[in-house]
C-alpha cells in the first residue's frame, strides 16, 4: 500500500467514523487535528461513537456437510461459525499446521521454502517471531474473536518516541530520535504557517477570529515564539536531553539547538509521521500474549482437531449439482470428500491453479489479483541493548534502507534475551531479500542496522530465522491488491453453484486479519441463508 494511497484511505475512514462527508467533514477533519474548536461545525453533531463489539450468530441451525479448504483465518472462522450452528464441517489444509499467514516460529520450528532453504529456528524458550501478522487495530472484529476465543492481549507499541529515524539517501551519518525529529518539523511548520498567516496570506481563507486561534493553536504545536519574535522555532525540550533533569540544580542538558529549517526539510524524517495517524495503524494497537498463531491455535481448538487435515493439499474441485467432490493428496495418497457445500479460503492466485468445473470466468477473476511479496527476519540476542542501552521498549525504527523497518520487541521487558524484528520489507526491497540464501539475508540485515545500533547489533546476536513470503509454498505472496468493482471481484462475492469463496482478498481490508473474518462471515452467512431457505 503507498503512502499516498494510505493517508487516502485513512481520511475517508476517519469521515465514515464521524458519519459526515464531503466538504464538512473535511473541514471537522481539519479542525479536530488542529484542536480548534468547531463552532460553526458543533450543529453537524457526528456520532463520534466507537464501533461497538462485533460478535457473529447465525439465526437457525443446519446439518449440512460443507468442506472448507484452507486453514486459514478465513478457512477455520467458517468452519468456526458454520460449527456454532451444526453444520458439519471438515478442513484441508495443505501445511502441516493451521493459520496460514498467521505464522508464529519458535524454537524447533523447521520450514522450507520453495528454493529449497531450510531453516530449523534456534530461538530460546520464551522467544517468539511473529512472521506475519503482528498487530491488530482496537476496532478490528480481530480483537472480538481474542475475547470470545480467550486468548489474552497486550499492548503492541507501534509508536515510539525514542525509536529512531535514519535516512541514509539524504545523508544522514547517525539515526535521529523520533521525538526529536518532530520537534524540528512541527516546529519549523508551524513557524512558516505563523509568519504567512500573521502576514496576511491566508486572508482569502480566514476570518480575524479564525486567525487568532490558528496562531494560538501553531504557538502550542510547535513550541515557537509569539509575534514579538516573529513566532520563530528556536528548539524546545521536546527535542530530549543529553543528559536528563536531575535532583537539586541538575536541569539538565538540552539536545542542542536544532538543525537549519532547510536541513531539517532535506533530511525528510517527517515522511513517517502521517504513519501514527491511520486508522488501521494509531496507537493503541494490540497482539496476543504468547504470539498471534494463539488466534488459529484457539480457533482450531474450538473447530475441533478431529474436523482438521493437515498436509492434505486440495487438487481438483467439482460441483456434482447436489453435493460438491473434492480431491486431495494427502500422505502421498489421492483421497476424495463429498459435501454438500465448499467454501475455497485459499488464496486466489493458488485457487486459480486447481483444476475445478465452476467455469472459465470463475478461473479468469481468481487469477486477477495481483500479488505483494513481503519479507521478515526475526534476531535473537542475548541481552535487551536496545533497552538498556538505547532506551527503547518497544515501537519501530523507520529508515530508507532496504530493511525498512526495525520493529523491537511488546514483550518481555527487562528480560534476559529478545527477539528484533530486524526488516519488515515489501515489493522489490522485500524480493531482493528473498533471493538471498538465508544466511545472506542475515548478513545484509545485521550490517544496515548495525548503521543505526552499533557493534551490539552484531556481537550479541545469537540466531536468526527470515522468512520470505513470496517464497512460501501454499502462499506465494504476502498479500494481493484486488480490483474492487470489477465484474470479476463481484463475481466471486457470490458462489460458483455450491462453492463460496473466502479470504482477506474479497474484503476492504486486505493484509489484515479483520479481512479475513469479515469475509469469511459474509460467506457463512450467504450459505446459511440459502440452507434455511430450503
Ligand atoms: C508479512 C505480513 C504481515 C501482516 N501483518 C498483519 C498484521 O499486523 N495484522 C493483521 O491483522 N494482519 C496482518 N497480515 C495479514 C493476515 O496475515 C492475513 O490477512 C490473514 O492471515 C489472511 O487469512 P486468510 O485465511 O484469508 O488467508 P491465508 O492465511 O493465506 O490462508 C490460506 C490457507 O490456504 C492454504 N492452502 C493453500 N493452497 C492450498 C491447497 N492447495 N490445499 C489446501 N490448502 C491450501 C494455505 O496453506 C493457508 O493456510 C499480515 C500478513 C503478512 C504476510
Ligand atoms: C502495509 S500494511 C499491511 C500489513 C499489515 O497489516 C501490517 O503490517 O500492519
Amino acid at each position: 500500500m503507498s503512502d499516498q494511497t494510505q493517508s487516502t484511505v485513512s481520511r475517508r475512514g476517519f469521515l465514515r467514523a464521524v458519519g459526515v462527508s464531503g466538504g464538512a467533514g473535511a473541514m471537522l477533519a481539519t479542525m479536530g487535528a488542529m484542536g480548534l474548536a468547531p463552532s460553526a461545525a458543533a450543529s453537524v453533531t457526528p456520532a463520534f461513537r466507537a464501533p461497538e463489539r462485533s460478535d457473529f450468530t447465525l439465526t437457525g441451525r443446519s446439518g449440512a456437510s460443507v468442506v472448507v479448504l484452507g486453514g486459514g483465518i478465513a478457512g477455520l472462522t467458517t468452519a468456526y461459525e458454520l460449527g456454532k450452528a451444526g453444520y458439519h464441517c471438515t478442513i484441508l489444509e495443505a501445511r502441516h499446521r493451521v493459520g496460514g499467514r498467521n505464522l508464529t516460529i519458535r524454537g524447533g520450528d523447521v520450514e522450507t521454502d520453495l528454493d529449497g532453504h531450510t531453516q530449523r529456528a534456534g530461538f530460546s524458550d520464551g522467544v517468539y517471531f511473529n512472521a506475519g501478522p503482528g498487530r491488530i487495530a482496537q476496532w478490528m472484529v480481530t480483537m472480538d474473536y481474542c475475547r470470545e476465543l480467550g486468548v489474552p492481549i497486550e499492548v503492541f507499541t507501534n509508536q515510539n518516541a525514542d525509536a529512531w529515524i535514519y535516512n541514509e539517501s539524504a545523508g544522514m551519518t547517525e539515526p535521529i530520535r523520533y521525538r526529536t525529529a518532530k520537534a524540528d518539523v512541527y516546529g519549523y511548520v508551524s513557524e512558516l504557517l505563523a509568519k504567512a498567516t500573521d502576514q496576511g496570506a491566508l486572508d482569502a481563507r480566514l476570518t480575524t477570529e479564525d486567525r487568532d486561534r490558528l496562531l494560538s493553536f501553531l504557538q502550542s504545536f510547535g513550541a515557537i515564539g509569539g509575534r514579538t519574535s516573529d513566532w520563530a522555532y528556536t528548539g524546545t525540550n521536546r527535542r530530549g536531553f543529553s543528559a536528563y533533569p536531575g535532583a537539586g540544580n541538575e536541569v539538565g542538558t538540552l539536545l542542542g539547538t536544532p538543525p537549519a529549517l532547510s536541513d531539517v526539510f532535506a533530511s525528510n524524517v517527517g515522511r513517517y509521521f502521517s504513519f501514527e495517524f491511520g486508522y488501521d495503524q494509531a496507537m493503541l494497537m494490540f497482539q496476543p500474549v504468547g504470539g498471534m498463531d494463539q488466534i488459529p491455535r484457539a480457533l482450531a481448538k474450538a473447530v475441533g482437531g478431529h474436523r482438521i487435515r493437515l498436509n492434505a493439499e486440495v487438487t481438483g474441485v467439482t460441483d456434482r449439482g447436489s453435493q460438491v467432490e473434492v480431491t486431495y493428496r494427502q500422505g502421498g495418497r489421492q483421497s476424495q470428500i463429498t459435501a454438500d457445500y465448499c467454501v475455497a479460503a485459499l488464496p486466489p492466485h493458488l485457487m486459480a491453479r486447481v483444476p475445478h468445473n465452476l467455469g472459465a470466468g470463475v478461473t479468469a477473476a481468481l487469477a486477477d489479483f495481483p500479488v505483494t511479496a513481503a519479507g521478515k527476519i526475526g534476531l535473537e540476542y542475548r541481552s535487551r541493548w536496545w533497552e538498556t542501552d538505547q532506551r527503547i521498549y518497544g515501537g519501530i525504527t523507520e529508515t530508507d534502507l532496504d530493511l525498512s523497518h526495525i520493529w523491537y520487541p511488546s514483550y518481555g521487558f527487562h528480560g534476559k534475551r529478545g527477539l528484533v524484528v530486524g526488516y519488515y520489507n515489501t515489493g522489490a526491497n522485500a524480493r531482493a531479500y528473498s533471493g538471498l540464501t538465508p544466511e545472506q539475508r542475515r548478513e545484509r540485515a545485521v550490517s544496515q542496522g548495525a548503521k543505526i545500533h552499533g557493534d551490539k547489533y552484531r556481537s550479541e546476536l545469537v540466531t536468526s530465522y527470515s522468512h520470505a513470503w513470496d517464497r512460501t509454498r501454499y502462499l506465494e505472496g504476502a498479500w494481493t491488491s484486488p480490483r474492487y468493482g470489477t465484474a470479476g471481484y463481484n463475481l466471486l462475492l457470490q458462489p460458483a453453484g455450491r462453492v463460496y469463496f473466502a479470504g482477506d482478498w474479497l474484503s476492504h481490508e486486505v493484509a489484515w486479519q479483520h479481512g479475513a473474518f469479515v469475509a469469511a462471515r459474509s460467506a457463512v452467512s450467504s450459505l446459511h441463508q440459502r440452507v434455511m431457505a430450503g
